[in-house]
């Protein structure tokens, strides 16, 4: 919300007709949002196939797309939403996405005017590049209250900011409450890296040279400097994931980790979604088919955490006080983190059967 506005106002819709905005924003399993180019025909053939197999499926429009075949792009998303079942809408198992080009840009506009009139029913998030403030979220919100109201629709369509400026970040808070159409947040570490000039070259993940050394053995008082001394990597993302994490957090959203470009290095990949699945994101992107699956495993409760979480849950009654489980001290706010899994995993259970069969064993064997 903005200063000057009321706050009864913040939850009115914005065009005389638009759908009224959403209290809360639902909890819908987005382990994986799969980015693909729909201007790009083997990419495009896949997608059918997809569906099912994948949390959230989302049409790019911004880098990575051809300035050629931007409108190509467009169209092919308008065309892939309009042919495929199960995509898109409040009760399909795979939501529909999409990533605009920036509000700069000489697509942006159109993207939202073509998108909303042809696809709005199935569209259930946009996905708005280089977000730097509250003032891109608020002219994004009232340009989609005024095309839903034109096109009749009956559900508001959803906002996800990338950020990937500094001034995006140092804003992360307001561009959070800038709308009840705000569903996330995720890290854009490319351009974010190129924005604050940091001295790396990559889409995401860690760099080599940013890193702690062990101190020097010291031997009668002196330190060592020969000695071999090991070195520790550090995760460049950590600030910014953990800013936007408490930001999410405080206005009732969802951050996402983003895109990890080393496309070989699967194991990397697992490290950097993992440390965004213990800070508290809910999802990452998959640039690649083989990113899915990964996504998949990290942003799914393990079957041994959903357990422990069972029993604590089950040692720790009706929630009050102390217990001792495995020399460990359990009170009400370590439950409170238990049940955070618990949900997580009855949420995904319900979309994702394989889970559902792994969750309900631990319930007869181990709890
Ligand atoms: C990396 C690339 C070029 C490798 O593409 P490739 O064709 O060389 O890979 P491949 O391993 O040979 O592909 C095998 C098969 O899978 C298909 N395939 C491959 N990828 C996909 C996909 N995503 N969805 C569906 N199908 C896919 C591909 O077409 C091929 O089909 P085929 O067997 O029939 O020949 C390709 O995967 C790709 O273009 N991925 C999407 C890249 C993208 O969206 N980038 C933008 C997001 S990151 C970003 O923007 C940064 C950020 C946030 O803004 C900031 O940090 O600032
Ligand atoms: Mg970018």
């Amino acid at each position: 919300m903005s200063g000057s506005q009321s706050p009864k106002d913040f939850f009115r819709p914005l065009a005389v007709g638009a759908p009224t905005p959403l209290m809360d924003i639902p909890a819908r399993p987005s382990r994986a949002i799969h980015f693909f180019d729909p201007s790009n025909p083997k990419m495009a053939a896949k997608i059918p196939d997809m569906v099912g197999t994948v949390d959230v499926l989302l049409g790019n429009l911004e880098d990575a797309v051809k300035a050629d075949n931007k409108v190509a792009a467009r169209e092919g998303l308008v065309k892939i939403a309009q042919d495929t079942a199960n995509l898109g809408g409040q009760s399909a198992p795979t939501q529909l996405w999409t990533r605009i080009n920036s509000l700069d840009s000489p697509w942006g506009l159109d993207d939202l005017t073509t998108l909303v009139p042809a696809i709005g029913d199935k569209l259930d998030v946009i996905m708005v590049p280089k977000v730097q403030g509250a003032e891109d979220i608020h002219y994004v919100d009232r340009l989609l209250a005024q095309l839903e109201a034109k096109a009749g629709l009956e559900r508001p369509i959803l906002v996800h900011a990338i950020l990937e400026t500094a001034r995006g970040v140092a804003n992360v808070e307001e561009i959070c409450g800038a709308s009840p159409r705000m569903q996330g947040l995720s890290l854009g570490p490319a351009d974010l890296a190129a924005d604050r000039r940091m001295k790396t070259t990559r889409v995401g993940g860690g760099h080599p040279g940013y890193l702690v050394r062990q101190d020097p053995p010291r031997e009668n008082g002196v330190a060592n400097l020969e000695a071999t001394r090991a070195t520790y990597q550090q995760d460049l993302w950590h600030y910014t994931i953990a800013r936007m994490v408490d930001a999410c957090a405080m206005h009732g959203i969802y951050p996402y980790y983003g895109p990890f470009g080393d496309i070989s290095d699967v194991v990397a990949c697992e490290d950097q979604f993992r440390n965004a699945f213990l800070l508290g994101c809910v999802g990452t992107w998959s640039l690649h088919p083989k990113q899915i699956a990964i996504a998949n495993k990290v942003f799914s409760p393990s079957v041994e955490d959903v357990a422990h979480a069972r029993r604590v849950a089950a040692a720790m009654g009706d929630g009050t006080g102390a217990v001792m489980l495995d020399g460990k001290m359990e009170d009400d706010a370590s439950l409170k983190q238990c049940l955070v899994m618990v949900e997580l995993a009855e949420q995904l259970a319900a979309i994702d059967p394989e889970l559902k069969k792994a969750y309900d064993a631990i319930e007869v064997a181990d709890v």
